[in-house]
């Protein structure tokens, strides 16, 4: 062990500046603390190093950085494209799938998974966001003038939207009631992962299973799993209903299917059908797509709308853009009225800036490279923190203000391609990321178009804590009141 942190790895990281290490244990000890505290440290050493530190904690040395430039040197090609072997942590829950996959795999995968996220079929999906956003405009008219706790309804708001458009399901009587534990599992196994991250020991499966967090986990993933499984099993039962229905002789059922909305989950079905992905493959998928869609977009509307409550010259802005496209009317938002929404676009971005939903991901370094002039060796993790790059004085004058116009298309010339990643880049950047803006942009139109929002939580009472999302540690709040013309 001790040879080991001291080889030739650790000596050549070691030249990275960083805090300072335990003869034996590296950094290992200082980073068990509770989850606002572990994201809070993060901040010190950003703050403390500028765009690059190293972290050593046996068996793994990790580099952290958030300069673009280096950035842009990790992502943007295939080479340090594997996951790093924190991503092991959401094994059991996530598989193999699209998020932890690596090498041939992916690349099959997301060539099949493409033509569901594209422009076509997403306008499909969009008669089912836009339908979602009204029945939540709805549920907010019992609440008008009390705080809400937002997080709850915008999950259900896109779990419902990721279960109706890719999934093909639609999420009532029993399927809603097993989808409301799979929410709060969910919740349950990022506190776990993150208790688990902490503590090196428990990386190795063999204690980690015998452990009480093992099996808090192990419970949690079978809330998980039962859910996704039901999906996929309601959606087979129907989907051979209507491939008879339909039986024309199109061998390209799933890309081709004219006219019909192309669940992600029947291309998977057909594509099963083909021998190309078995059923543990589906499964895999489903999982991936069930949180990815709809935990990440639920936490990036729940600060959006913190900060809109808190913005009031923001929201009237937006509200501005939109009485232009509505007039008078109170007919329903349609997808050609989205891209005229330019301010509430640049408003969102804002937003994903200071809270990006995604604030960390990491890689594996394949083949030594030279980040910010220092040597990191083959082997080492890469942790990318996206939080501290979004933050950074010297890309965003004012980093802490929301300031919506650094968005308007002539403020963007000039700015480094990897200084705004919240849906990461290059090749293993987000396959949903433009579903995830149609569904921001629904609802939060149709949210100001009938409501005012007013400030309970303001920005600096949120305490986030490390998690695989962005959470705060605690409810954020805010109030509706209806909006007259
Ligand atoms: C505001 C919402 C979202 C944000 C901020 C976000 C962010 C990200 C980021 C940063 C990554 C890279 C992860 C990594 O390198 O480890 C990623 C990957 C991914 N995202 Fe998203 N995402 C969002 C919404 C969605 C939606 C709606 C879907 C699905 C419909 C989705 C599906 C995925 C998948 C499957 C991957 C893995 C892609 C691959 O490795 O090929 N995401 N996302």
């Amino acid at each position: 062990e001790l040879y080991l942190n001291h080889s030739k790895l650790a000596r050549e990281l070691k030249k990275v500046p960083g805090p300072k290490n335990h003869f034996i244990l590296g950094n290992g000890l200082e980073i068990i603390v509770s989850p606002v505290e572990l994201f809070k440290l993060g901040r010190k050493y950003a703050n403390k190093w500028n765009g690059i530190y190293r972290i050593w904690a046996y068996p793994f040395g990790a580099v952290n950085i958030y300069n673009p430039e280096d950035i842009e040197i990790v992502v943007s090609t295939m080479k340090h494209s594997d996951k790093s072997p924190i991503y092991k942590l959401l094994k059991p829950w996530l598989r193999d799938g699209l998020l932890l996959s690596s090498g041939a795999k992916w690349q099959q995968r997301r060539k099949i998974l493409t033509p569901t996220f594209h422009f076509n079929i997403l306008r499909q999906f969009y008669v089912t966001l836009e339908e979602n956003s009204r029945r939540l405009v709805n549920k907010l008219d019992a609440t008008l003038g009390e705080p809400v706790n937002v997080t709850p309804l915008l999950s259900e708001y896109t779990l419902n939207s990721i279960c109706e458009t890719a999934m093909g399901t639609q999420l009532s009587g029993e399927t809603s009631k097993s989808a409301k534990s799979y929410k709060e599992a969910i919740y349950k196994l990022g506190n776990y992962l993150v208790e688990r991250f902490v503590r090196i020991y428990l990386y190795y499966d063999c204690l980690f299973a015998f452990s009480t967090l093992g099996k808090k986990q192990k419970n949690a993933l079978e809330t998980i799993h039962r859910f996704t499984d039901k999906v996929i099993r309601d959606r087979k039962e129907n989907f051979v209903e209507k491939n008879t229905e339909t039986e024309d002789g199109d061998e390209h059922l799933y890309v081709h299917r004219k006219k019909k909305r192309t669940a992600m989950l029947d291309l998977l079905i057909t594509a099963e059908k083909e021998g190309l992905i078995d059923e543990l493959g589906i499964k895999e998928e489903v999982d991936t797509f069930m949180f990815e869609g709809h935990d990440t977009t639920a936490v990036g509307l729940t600060f959006f709308l913190m900060l809109l409550a808190n913005n009031k010259e923001a929201q009237d802005k937006i509200v501005a853009e939109l009485n232009e496209i509505f007039d008078d009317s109170n007919r329903p938002v349609k997808v050609e009225d989205l891209p005229k929404m330019r301010y509430l676009e640049c408003c969102i971005k804002e937003s994903l800036r200071l809270y990006p939903p995604v604030h960390f991901i990491s890689r594996t370094i394949s083949e030594t490279v030279v980040l910010s002039n220092y040597t990191v060796p083959a082997g080492s993790l890469c942790h990318i923190h996206i939080y501290d790059l979004h933050r950074r004085e010297d890309l965003f004058k004012d980093a802490l203000k929301f300031d919506p116009d650094r968005f308007l298309p002539e403020n963007c010339i000039g700015r480094h391609p990897y200084a705004y990643i919240p849906f990461s880049a290059g090749p293993r950047n987000c396959i949903g990321q433009k579903f995830a803006l149609m569904e921001m942009k629904c609802v939060v139109s149709t949210l100001l178009r009938n409501y005012v929002l007013l400030p309970v939580t303001r920005p600096s009472d949120i305490e986030i804590a490390a998690d695989i999302v962005m959470r705060n540690n605690g409810p954020i709040n805010v109030k509706f009141e209806r909006r007259f013309k």
